[in-house]
């Protein structure tokens, strides 16, 4: 494998003072598509957050390009996290929460503005760009949080269930839009036609109940 752009050595993680995640390796080369599958609580969201480096290890180790994520949380930067909860700014409009992240990341007001516009009308939420976040449905909500993720054209793209909320034309659209995107991608899904499409299943067993 060339170098990978995402890894995780030994890595343990805890969740409400339980380890769920244990002494997981991991190498995800650029441009992989990795489907983590396992039942319900068997820990997907906690490592995806951790890859993410929003959640520090409990053990082991997160490397961005080979470079450990503890000591240059910048890395982050290089990742973009399609939330199972979307995590947007309900007060602000769809365009305003894509703009706010490309902001953040560097562009002018302009790139931000028009690059958004882009990414919501790949998600077909052109009519829907200034609404509130508040007045749109899940569905709606997990595409504006699907359009953020690509407009930050990522290196790494984590995404936790990213079809969860839709309907069947939708879910087509979010599918095709994430594998088409170059980034490496680590999706979480309980949906086997979206692990069917990924070059790789990484299964999580269930829980380790250990304190
Ligand atoms: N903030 C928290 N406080 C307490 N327990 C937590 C917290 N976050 C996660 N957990 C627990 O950690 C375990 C793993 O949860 P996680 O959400 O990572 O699983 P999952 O595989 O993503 O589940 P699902 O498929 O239902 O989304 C669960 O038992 C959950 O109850």
């Amino acid at each position: 494998m060339p170098q990978p752009v995402l890894s995780c050595q030994s890595l343990s993680c805890r969740a409400g003072g339980r380890e769920v995640v244990r002494d997981l390796s991991l190498d995800v080369a650029p441009g992989e598509r990795v489907a983590l599958v396992g039942p319900s609580g068997s820990g997907k969201t906690t490592l995806l957050t951790t890859l993410g480096g929003l959640l520090a290890p409990a053990s082991g180790r997160v490397l961005v390009g080979g470079v450990p994520l503890g000591e240059r949380p910048d890395l982050r930067r290089e990742t973009a996290l399609v939330f199972q909860s979307y995590g947007l700014l309900s007060l602000l409009t769809a365009a305003e929460n894509v703009e706010v992240a490309l902001r953040a990341a560097g562009r002018t007001a302009g790139e931000a503005r028009t690059e958004a516009a882009e990414a919501l009308a790949r998600m077909r939420l052109t009519a829907y760009a200034e609404h509130l976040v508040e007045e749109l449905s899940g569905g709606q909500q997990q595409r504006v949080a699907v359009a953020r993720a690509l407009a930050l054209r990522p290196r790494v793209l984590l995404a936790d269930e990213p079809t969860a909320e839709q309907d069947k034309v939708n879910r087509a659209l979010v599918l095709e839009a994430l594998l088409a995107s170059p980034a490496a991608l680590v999706v979480a899904t309980h949906d086997p036609e979206v692990a069917g499409r990924c070059d790789r299943v990484v299964e999580l067993r269930a829980a380790v109940s250990r304190r």
